[in-house]
This record gives structure tokens, C-alpha cells and sequence, in this order.
């Protein structure tokens, strides 16, 4: 039973405060030679870059760590993600990135892989998941559609029942974070469901780290489909170890040698602990806070904690 404890909270004898602690510092980033970074509420809050981040990130290339940033988020894709990095002076590449949206459009190309026509993804989302979905060639509909974006009006509840709004060819409902929800958007999607189409989803968080402070999270996206079928959907984003198969096949590394950084314990942390990674590192700058991991008889515990990543630097 002890054993399954530790496993779960990163070690008997509780997490490492490393803040200020050089030596500690030191010893604990010569453990590893793979970080896999969280973003949003680790490097960045919305716009707002983190201090001292793109020097933090250039020391452990300094060192020779290999880095993967793993995001949730799936409003952007790769190449946005490059965009950003470059934006903020954060030295990273494009290939060195793996988001959900990404995740997602993988397991829809390569593990589900239907037959056309009916392979098509209705999506609730933003244009970070159509881009993955067009880079492997998998149809969508739905998503950044601007005809979607409007009041739902009477005869459309005729047109979704009838099925005359509907397109045939889809077989899934991918939800991710949606900036610009519609009761029609919603409506199609509980059609498509009802239909027998999959239900899936790029990640579930409940909350969105930005301007320093909490929003609606993806979670609250798939949610009314939730509520309203009683389905669930599959997750593909952290935790879900999928990723973590699919993140460790691309870039090859040994699990006891990585440590996950992040700012939640329910995605990041748990994802790292759940794939047997060497350690896990929870950044305060976030979602979750200290006292959620300290308290007695914790369920996700990290391997060891700093205030904000740029502590790092020592
Ligand atoms: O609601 C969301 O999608 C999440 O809050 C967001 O994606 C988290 O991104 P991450 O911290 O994994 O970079
Ligand atoms: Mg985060």
C-alpha cells in the first residue's frame, strides 16, 4: 500500500521545495535529461510571458536537455505555437511541440483511421484543431465556420431535426477550447451524438490560466454535450497516457530520465506520475496551489515544487 502511495505522490518523503535552494536546484535538474514543459500557467499566463522564462529555457539547452512542450491547450497548433515562442524570445521549434489538438488529429488519422466518407470530424473548437486535422488530412466541418456563429433561429430546429443542417459524412464530435460557443454549434453537435457519432475530446480541463487569473477551460466546452446526451467523452490530452505512448514514440526518450513540468495536478503532474517519468515539478505561477499537494493525505503530490520557473536559474 506504501508503494502505491509513494508512486502517487513522487516519493515517501514529500515534495522538494527547490526555490532558493541552488544545490538542490542543480542536483535536481542533473537527474534528468528530458523536461517535457506545460505552458499555459507555467511559461506564460495568456499574453503575459513569465520572468526570466527564455533564460531558463536557454540553460537547459545549455546543459543538453531535450525539451517537448505539452500543452492542453488546442486553440493553436504547432506552428502557432512557433509563432508564439518566437514572439516572446523563447528559443523552441516548431517539431519540439505536442498539443492536444495534435494529439487528437494523430489518434483520429492513425489509431481510429475510417474509411471515406464517413470519416469526418464535426468540431467544437478553434482553428488550432482544423489546422492539425488538415495537416493529416482527416475532413472537418464545424469549428471556426462563420456561419455558425450566429442566434439559433426558429427553423433551424426543424433543419437540425429533420437532419436537412446535419452532414452525413461526419463520425466524430471532437470538442476542445471554444472562445465562441453557440447554442446552434451545440445543437448540431447533440445531433451528430445521437446519430452514434464518436465523442471525443482534445483535453477536459475545468479552467483556463490567463491574465493571471482563471476562465472557462475546455472542459466547460464538452460540457453542455455531456449534460446533454449523458455521454462521455474520450479525452486525449494530459492525463490521458495515450499521449504520453504517442509523445514518447516521437521523440524517443527514457521515461526515469524525464521529469513533466507543470502548473495542475489533475493533468500535468498526474500525467507525469501515471507514466513513470523520473520526477515531476509543479510551477506555482498557475492552476494549482501549494496547499493542495502539502495537505495531509494529498492524492497527486509532486516530486518537488518552485514558486515560479525562473527559479530555476537558481
Ligand atoms: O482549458 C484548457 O484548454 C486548459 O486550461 C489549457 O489548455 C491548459 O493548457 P496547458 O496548461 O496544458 O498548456
Ligand atoms: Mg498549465
Amino acid at each position: 500500500m506504501q508503494a502505491v502511495a509513494n508512486l502517487m505522490t513522487g516519493g515517501s518523503s514529500g515534495p522538494k521545495y527547490l526555490t532558493g535552494d541552488k544545490s538542490s536546484i542543480d542536483g535536481f535538474i542533473d537527474k534528468f535529461d528530458v523536461f517535457l514543459f506545460d505552458c499555459d500557467g507555467v511559461l506564460w499566463s495568456g499574453d503575459h510571458l513569465f520572468e526570466r522564462v527564455p533564460a531558463t529555457i536557454q540553460m537547459l539547452r545549455d546543459k543538453g536537455k531535450q525539451l517537448v512542450f505539452v500543452t492542453n491547450n488546442s486553440t493553436k497548433s504547432r506552428a502557432d505555437y512557433k509563432k508564439k515562442f518566437d514572439s516572446m524570445g523563447i528559443s523552441a521549434n516548431e517539431e519540439e511541440v505536442f498539443g492536444s489538438s495534435y494529439s487528437a488529429a494523430v489518434y483520429i488519422a492513425r489509431i481510429l483511421k475510417l474509411e471515406p466518407p464517413k470519416n469526418k470530424v464535426y468540431v467544437l473548437g478553434e482553428s488550432g484543431v482544423e489546422q492539425e486535422l488538415q495537416a493529416e488530412n482527416v475532413p472537418y466541418c464545424g469549428g471556426t465556420d462563420p456561419l455558425l456563429r450566429r442566434e439559433m433561429l426558429p427553423e433551424d430546429f426543424r433543419h437540425v431535426a429533420d437532419g436537412s443542417l446535419l452532414d452525413d459524412d461526419v463520425a466524430i464530435v471532437l470538442t476542445g477550447l471554444d472562445y465562441h460557443p453557440s447554442y446552434l454549434k451545440y445543437a448540431l453537435g447533440m445531433a451528430y451524438l445521437r446519430r452514434g457519432a464518436k465523442f471525443l475530446a482534445t483535453n477536459i480541463d475545468s479552467t483556463l490560466p490567463s491574465a493571471g487569473s482563471l476562465f472557462p477551460g475546455a472542459g466547460s466546452t464538452s460540457a453542455p454535450l455531456i449534460k446533454a446526451t449523458g455521454q462521455e467523452p474520450l479525452a486525449l490530452g494530459k492525463p490521458s497516457q495515450a499521449m504520453m505512448d504517442a509523445i514518447e514514440g516521437k521523440f524517443q526518450f527514457d521515461r526515469k530520465k524525464a521529469c513533466m513540468i507543470g502548473d495542475r495536478l489533475n493533468t500535468d503532474i498526474q500525467f507525469g506520475i501515471e507514466g513513470g517519468l523520473g520526477g515531476t515539478l509543479c510551477v506555482l505561477t498557475g492552476v494549482s496551489k501549494k496547499e493542495e499537494f502539502l495537505e495531509k493525505g494529498a492524492q497527486v503530490v509532486p516530486s518537488a515544487y518552485v514558486d515560479e520557473l525562473g527559479d530555476l536559474l537558481g
